[in-house]
């Protein structure tokens, strides 16, 4: 059963019946005792196979006599697979990849059909020979989308807003593999401390210019819990631009700073590290289980300043004007994060975004009075989308006349990410970290 093709279909067949792409693999692999080179083979299959669905589907439905859809489903899976190690992986012998694809056909019930595979994944490497296979529209939108995996409708949305060129550099970007960055946290350990105990058993990491507390693994990192540091709290699993947004609330020691959709928590316990764990911050959100997440975190890093609120933060009544500082960290599209959920380009669609932009301009409507007079409020999300960004900014603001944008101050951390329009984007394929909208908005003082 140990079969890394074997398991990686079985979570593929999950995947297709609806499971969520990260749950289907956790779930098949801590059912076996794989060595780490198969999990990261099974990983690299699974999260591979989801991501480049659409490019191989468009193979099949050029190379084999029935498109994609009208294939057997887990005939399809199989054809993926397959395809999937031919096109998209270097280590892979193509020998191996065609016998190890017929072998999964005939375990698994298609013995009748073996030649077919064979014939077709051969038929694949014969034209790839000559270049890539794959035909491409004439069509922008369907050309970007059919060569690097994407629905339309986010190719068409990105396209407005970088054109061409850039928007194509995003979906490459947003393809590969993510980067795993670490949040020191300096009230258990200091940089130089982690550092050490990561380089004495092989570790390697990397500073990141201008985050302070930031560091990224550069080498394999087996089980992140397992690192010397994690039990201590010294250290939080956390993207490079999800740090940015707390440095960019700047809360101060003291203060009473309002988390409004908190959970797991990343960004509120660094708001907690960054006031040296005085004053109170409230940690809201109306989701139980992502809240317990909070709570282990809180537990781990020995945090005292941080309060639990559970809720709808639309209809929290008990915070009208006694915030210095609130961070919505909205929920969201997540477009700046595909690298990070292999499905998350095929489940959100325009509906679930409009969906999204009702209940991120009513969240921010209702928290907006949460804060005190001359008080700050961040709207941030991991989105680049500018329905939920820019315009949810712009309709809060015409509909608020007491508040304005703050732009980030010459020197300061937000500077590098800053538009015209004085809101921060983070780009993936600029700067190398997750896709961010970030926006400091002021009330206006008494
Ligand atoms: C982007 S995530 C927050 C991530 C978190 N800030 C962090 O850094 O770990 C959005 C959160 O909003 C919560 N949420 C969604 N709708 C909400 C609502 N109406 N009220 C409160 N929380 C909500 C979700 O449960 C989810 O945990």
């Amino acid at each position: 059963m140990d079969n890394p093709r074997q398991l990686a279909f079985i979570a593929l067949r999950s995947v297709q019946r609806g499971a969520y792409a990260d749950v289907a693999l956790d779930r098949i692999l801590r059912q076996t005792d794989l060595s780490s080179v198969d999990r990261r083979l099974v990983t690299e299959l699974v999260y591979g196979s989801v991501r480049r669905q659409r490019s191989l589907d468009a193979l099949i439905d050029q190379l084999a006599k029935k498109k994609a859809q009208q294939q057997p489903p887990d005939l399809r899976i199989i054809l993926h697979l397959g395809l999937y190690q031919l096109r998209y992986l270097d280590h892979i012998p193509d020998a191996a990849a065609v016998n190890s694809t017929v072998e999964l056909a005939k375990k698994n019930g298609f013995s009748g059909l073996a030649s077919f595979v064979n014939g077709f994944l051969r038929q694949y490497l014969r034209l790839a020979s000559g270049g890539d296979p794959l035909e491409l529209p004439d069509n922008p939108v369907e050309r970007l989308g059919t060569l690097h995996s994407y629905p339309d409708w986010i190719i068409e949305v990105w396209l407005e807003q970088f054109g061409y060129q850039e928007t194509e550099q995003l979906c490459e970007w947003l393809n590969k593999p993510p980067a795993i960055d670490l949040r020191i946290n300096p009230l258990r350990a200091s940089l130089e401390k982690v550092v050490a105990a990561l380089q004495e058993i092989g570790v390697n990491i990397s500073r990141i210019a201008n985050l302070p507390q930031a560091l990224r693994f550069t080498s394999s990192t087996g089980a992140i819990e397992k690192l010397p540091g994690f039990d201590a709290g010294w250290w939080t699993v956390q993207d490079s631009s999800a740090q940015l947004v707390s440095h960019i609330l700047d809360p101060q020691p003291g203060e009473v700073v309002i988390d409004a959709c908190a959970a797991p928590g990343g960004k509120t316990t660094h708001i907690a590290e960054l006031m040296q764990d005085t004053g109170t911050i409230w940690a809201c959100d109306r989701t139980v289980s992502r809240l317990k997440k909070l709570q282990q975190n809180i537990a781990r890093l020995q945090l005292k300043s941080i309060q639990i609120c559970t809720g709808d933060s639309r209809n929290l009544t008990q915070f009208t004007s006694v915030a210095d500082r609130v961070l919505l960290d909205a929920p969201c599209s997540g477009l700046g994060t595909l690298h990070r959920h292999a499905d998350a380009r095929w489940r959100q669609t325009p509906t679930t975004v409009a969906e999204l932009v009702v209940l991120q301009t009513e969240l921010l409507t209702h928290v907006a009075t949460w804060v005190k007079p001359g008080g700050i409020l961040i709207y941030a999300t991991c989105t680049l989308h500018p329905q939920e960004n820019e315009a949810i900014v712009q309709d809060f603001l015409t509909h608020h006349p007491h508040w304005r944008i703050e732009r980030p101050a010459a020197n300061s951390i937000g500077v590098p990410y800053a538009t015209t329009a004085g809101w921060m984007k983070v780009l993936p394929h600029h700067q190398a970290m997750d896709g961010f909208f970030i926006v400091r908005l002021q009330k206006e003082p008494e």
